[in-house]
């Protein structure tokens, strides 16, 4: 089973993929959990990303070879293991439309990927985005209110 959490920055996606792994493998219940910027190809999303070099139309490439990667390493495991997705293929298309680009154009590239058995949409407001926010913390997209 694929399922995916998404939602604005800080809204609390990695807080609720954690506390479900332990939760399940306190059942036996085979989980694994992946997230962005694992894979060599989401490293360098980061360090474009600092450098200011990314831009939406390379950000939409990236990002799905980053996801295309992990979802391979899974492939077998769908039907025997809970998958947690720390974001998945709507992210692309929500970042990117607030981005002004071609949602069919985004949607085409990522229909390659297997539909989420559920989806969690965490509601948190852009203000309490921002407070949540922390110099440390990495963000690709520069806050804009
Ligand atoms: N339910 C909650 N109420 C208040 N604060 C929370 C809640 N869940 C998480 N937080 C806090 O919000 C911050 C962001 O949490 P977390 O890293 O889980 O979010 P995220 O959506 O995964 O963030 P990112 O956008 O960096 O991936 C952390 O400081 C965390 O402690
Ligand atoms: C999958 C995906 C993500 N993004 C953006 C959304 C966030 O600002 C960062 C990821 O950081 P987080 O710690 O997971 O919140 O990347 C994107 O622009 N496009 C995507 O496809």
């Amino acid at each position: 089973m694929l399922i995916s959490f998404e939602g604005l920055d800080n809204c609390g996606k990695t807080t609720i993929v954690g506390k479900l792994k332990k939760y399940y493998d306190g059942l036996n219940i085979l989980t694994d959990f992946t997230r962005e910027f694992e894979t060599n190809i989401g490293r360098e999303i980061k360090e474009m990303s600092k450098a200011g070099v990314l831009d939406p139309v390379l950000k939409t490439y990236l990002f799905a070879a980053d996801r295309y990667i992990r979802t391979k390493i899974y492939e077998e495991d769908y039907n025997s293991k809970i998958i947690l997705f720390d974001r998945y293929y709507q992210s692309a298309l929500a970042y990117r439309m607030a981005e002004n680009i071609d949602k069919n154009w985004v949607k085409n590239i990522n229909r390659i990927f297997r539909e989420p058995d559920m989806i969690f949409y965490i509601d948190i407001t852009p203000q309490e985005s921002i407070r949540r926010n922390t110099d440390t913390k990495f963000n690709i997209i520069e806050f804009a209110w």
